[in-house]
């Protein structure tokens, strides 16, 4: 049907829209808020208006790549941009499998493409996979004009007369049928703003234009690459996002935590933070993976995992920080819902510390705190067996706060959330610095059993933990059982 109308698309674009398409699709490109030299994706380019558009602001230092599922509205494209000199990539792509790489644009366009795609989630996941951390989406599309006398009005012209004109220039009334039927469908305004947000998308914006004909949204890939950091109703959600490890975390991970809690610390809007992870886990400590010979290595090879830091904040930040544990909950990862203020399990989440298995320990908070709060029996088994225990068992030993059936964490972490924020923040503020004021001794110990576990890991006897994780096998450490110092 595209392919069918490709060769008068253009004209009856401006016809049908009595010319404002161009208008639309300038305000756009401003909306992106993009400057000269930025790299942009678009989709359902058709004859490449949009991405024309966006190669004048983008310049010749920018990158705009094209793309479409149907090659002949892209041919017509193609010499269209050389017409101009824009310096426009072609690229046959479907919207919801998209040829590129993990964030590798500045922003991701579309106009008037996603109403036609099977899965809109689908499309939209693809847009912001394909996005850099602080990158843009937008999005125009039709809306459904309401009011008294412009609703029936618009809906008259859409219904009646623009697939008799559209049918009769074009020679192909069906498809100028279609785009009506579509539109009038198309989950427009505050329904669209809810599918972006519920791809990860923030600060997701709608505008309106010639009295609702069309929207253009505008929502952001957040700065965070290891996290999602959202905030609503006085609570910021700190959510760890590296599920195909367990949400296990490596330094960009540590450091972006530190960020997002240094935020929320110093926003008066925000009463509680909540700790918690993507996908069915909470954390699984450190990443095994990107251990090397002296720790967890960063992204330029340096082993430097802020860890002691993570902790001290957690503890400092004059707010309630709750943990909402679902699945795992394992040796780091463990440590940290220890250190929140509160935690809410779900049903099926485990618990549990691995250290000594992997060639791993924290002697820190992650022991005396522990202990102060299962006892120093408990505690040490808990770390000298590495055993897993259930959300119940973590209750019964004062470890959680309150097990819930997964469906209903949200809610009651939520509802908790609600009670604290009725509650003076002063209060609250000094009741955590005296809780912690008990424990608060164990900063030096902590920095020196964080030193000790950095040089633990330069060790053969460290290596081996981590080596046998790596190759999922029992570690030997029998060898390493020296003369006590
Ligand atoms: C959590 C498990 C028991 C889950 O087991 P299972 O259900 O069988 O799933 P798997 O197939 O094992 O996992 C799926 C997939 O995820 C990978 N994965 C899981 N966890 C990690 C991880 N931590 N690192 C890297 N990769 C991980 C796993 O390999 C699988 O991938 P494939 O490619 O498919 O193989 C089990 O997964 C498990 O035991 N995980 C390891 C838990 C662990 O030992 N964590 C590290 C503990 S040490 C630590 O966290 C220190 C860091 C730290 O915080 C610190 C540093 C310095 C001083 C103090 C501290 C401190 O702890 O406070």
């Amino acid at each position: 049907m595209f392919a069918a109308i490709a060769g008068r698309y253009d004209r009856l674009n401006s016809v049908l829209s009595l010319g404002l398409h161009h208008y639309w699709r300038r305000r756009t490109v401003t909306a992106s808020g993009l400057r000269h030299g930025a790299a942009v994706l678009d989709l359902c380019s058709g004859t490449a208006d949009l991405a024309l558009a966006f190669a004048r602001r983008t310049g010749r230092d920018g990158r705009v790549v094209a793309t479409d599922f149907c090659d002949a509205m892209l041919v017509r494209g193609r010499h269209k941009a050389a017409r101009h000199r824009a310096p426009i990539a072609f690229a046959l792509a479907d919207a919801q499998r998209l040829p590129f790489r993990d964030a590798s644009f500045d922003a991701v366009s579309v106009a008037f493409g996603l109403r036609n795609v099977d899965c809109l989630a689908t499309a939209l996941g693809e847009m912001y996979r394909v996005l850099r951390p602080g990158g843009v989406a937008v999005v125009l599309e039709f809306g459904q004009p309401q009011g008294a006398v412009f609703g029936p009005l618009f809906r008259f012209y859409s219904r009646y007369l623009l697939p008799r004109i559209g049918g009769w220039l074009s020679g192909h009334s069906e498809a100028y049928a279609y785009l009506p039927r579509t539109a009038a469908v198309f989950p427009a305004g505050a329904r669209f703003k809810q599918a972006m947000r519920e791809q990860s998308f923030t600060d997701v914006q709608a505008r309106s234009l010639t009295g609702g004909v069309v929207y253009i949204y505008r929502a952001d890939m957040p700065e965070f690459e290891d996290i999602i950091y959202t905030k609503a109703d006085g609570v910021a959600t700190v959510s760890m996002n590296r599920p195909w490890v367990l949400n296990a975390f490596r330094p960009r991970t540590i450091d972006e935590m530190l960020e997002a809690f240094h935020d929320a610390w110093y926003d008066d809007g925000i009463g509680v933070v909540v700790l918690t992870g993507e996908k069915s886990n909470f954390c699984t400590g450190g990443d095994q993976k990107i251990r090397g010979q002296g720790g967890y290595n960063d992204e330029s090879g340096t082993p430097r995992l802020q860890v002691r830091n993570l902790h001290r904040t957690i503890r400092e930040i004059p707010k309630p920080v709750i943990a909402k544990v679902d699945g795992y909950s394992i040796g780091g990862g463990h440590v940290l819902h220890v250190i929140c203020d509160l935690t809410i399990a779900s049903d099926r989440a485990i618990f549990g510390q691995t250290g000594p298995k992997v060639g791993s320990f924290d002697a820190g908070f992650g022991a005396m705190y522990l202990a102060r709060i299962v006892g120093e029996k408990k505690a040490r088994e808990i770390w000298y067996l590495c055993d897993q225990y259930s959300a119940e068992e973590a209750r019964d030993m004062g470890l959680v706060n309150k097990v819930v059936p997964r469906e209903q964490l949200d809610e009651e972490t939520a509802l908790w959330c609600r009670k604290i924020l009725a509650k003076s923040p002063t209060a609250i503020r000094f009741m955590k610095a005296g809780f912690n004021a008990d424990t608060d001794h164990g900063y030096g110990l902590q920095a020196l059993a964080h030193g000790a576990t950095s040089l633990f890991y330069t060790s053969d006897e460290a290596t081996e933990g981590r080596t046998a994780f790596l190759e999922k096998r029992q570690p030997d450490f029998a060898k390493y059982r020296r003369t006590p110092w």
